[in-house]
């Protein structure tokens, strides 16, 4: 494992250690996946400029994200069911990202118990949250991530049902023997198309941001934010902070990859909270690069699938590591001393 020496390494490995249904359900986007290609294009199509003699050594990765510390401007985004990955799933993801300082995002679907969870990590825990038509429901799941100890709630926006995904369709795609969702009464989950048709909330509006700040003290963030003037909706709605996400290329594709939007979405948040992005992180220098236009901190995503699928909080941690590495590696080389010395001056679009 420790030959891996990029995420794209790590990758290669796991994708020889899944089925190819299961590598299919994590790798696949919607439709043409032209948004999931477009994701990782744009940081290809932007250069550093680096500054030479800045006198700013060894840069400190460090950043506080409501008014908690984080080790690096980098966390690890919801994603559903780690024990696909590997049979200790976010338990094992969490060890990972606690032991270096790293907050974890849990989604509603995860395969652990939160308890669990929560039990192996100091650093901070979200939730996830998709609403579901029954309310009891949404509020049953919020009220246990709570008790456990997390820390703060992300409301998925832009799922009303689930993107039409060709690989997941063509594989006839249901979730392996044994993964089922830890946090949520027993069910039929086998096709997660058909449960999120028949289960999620597709009538939302920003009342639910609301809805659930009367039901929880924790603040909420939004996730799937894509314009400015959604951005602003969510901040008047009482959101915390956005995150700006296209689910990976999952759920509608042709809309723009995130680091496009990202700083009409920082213009219009106008500092009332933090902004975060996801979607084609796999560098260093792109965090840099999403730093540079204004995202507070990144979330990682399928990469940490990988990392468990090679050798579970070992293999997670090898992933964060090299990540966190290389945004070390190119903020000295930048001369960047600090999460907060990075912004617009740092970056030119392709010359
Ligand atoms: C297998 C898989 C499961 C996911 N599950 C969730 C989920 O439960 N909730 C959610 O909001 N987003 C989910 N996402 C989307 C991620 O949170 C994130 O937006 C996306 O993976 C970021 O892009 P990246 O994978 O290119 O880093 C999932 C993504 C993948 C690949
Ligand atoms: C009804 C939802 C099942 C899990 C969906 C996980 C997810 O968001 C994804 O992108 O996949």
């Amino acid at each position: 494992m420790n030959h891996a020496l990029t995420l794209d390494d790590v990758a290669g490995l796991a994708r020889a250690r899944l089925s190819p249904p299961v590598w299919d359900f994590v790798a696949g986007g919607a439709g043409d996946e032209r948004t999931l290609a477009a994701n990782r294009d744009v940081f290809d199509r932007v250069w550093l400029r680096p500054r030479v003699l800045t006198g700013a050594g060894r840069p400190g990765l460090g950043t506080r994200v409501l008014e908690a510390d984080w080790a690096a401007p980098i966390g690890v985004a919801p994603l559903a069911y780690h024990t696909m990955a590997h049979p200790e799933g976010e338990a094992a993801t969490a060890r990972a990202a606690g032991e270096r300082g790293l907050p974890l995002v849990v989604s509603t679907f995860a395969g652990t118990a939160f308890e669990q969870i929560a039990a192996v990590t100091a650093a901070p825990l979200w939730l996830q949250v998709y609403c579901f038509r029954d309310r009891a429901t949404t509020r049953a799941v919020v009220e246990r991530a709570e008790r456990a100890g997390f820390a703060a709630l992300v409301l998925t926006a832009d799922t009303p049902h689930l993107g039409r995904r060709l690989r997941d369709v063509r594989n006839g795609f249901v979730l392996p023997p044994g993964v089922a969702p830890a946090n949520l009464a027993p069910g039929d989950y086998a096709s997660p198309a058909a449960h999120g048709r028949d289960e999620l909330d597709p009538d939302l509006d920003w009342s639910v941001i609301g809805w659930l700040r009367s039901i929880t003290a924790l603040p909420v963030l939004v996730k799937g934010v894509l314009t400015g003037e959604d951005a602003r909706l969510a901040v008047q709605a009482g959101a915390a902070g956005v995150i700006v996400s296209n689910h990976g290329g999952r759920q509608l594709d042709g809309v723009p990859p995130t680091l496009r939007v990202l700083p009409e979405v920082v213009q219009a948040v106008a500092g009332r909270g933090p902004v975060l992005l996801d979607g084609g992180v796999r560098r260093g220098t792109d965090v840099l690069v999403a730093l540079a236009l204004g995202a507070d901190a990144v979330l990682l995503g399928r990469p940490v699938l990988h990392g468990l699928a090679i050798g579970g909080a070992a293999g997670v941690g090898r992933v964060l590591d090299i990540l966190v590495e290389e945004l070390t590696d190119a903020m000295t080389l930048t001369g960047t001393g600090s999460v907060k010395d990075a912004g617009p001056a740092l970056v030119r679009e392709q010359w």
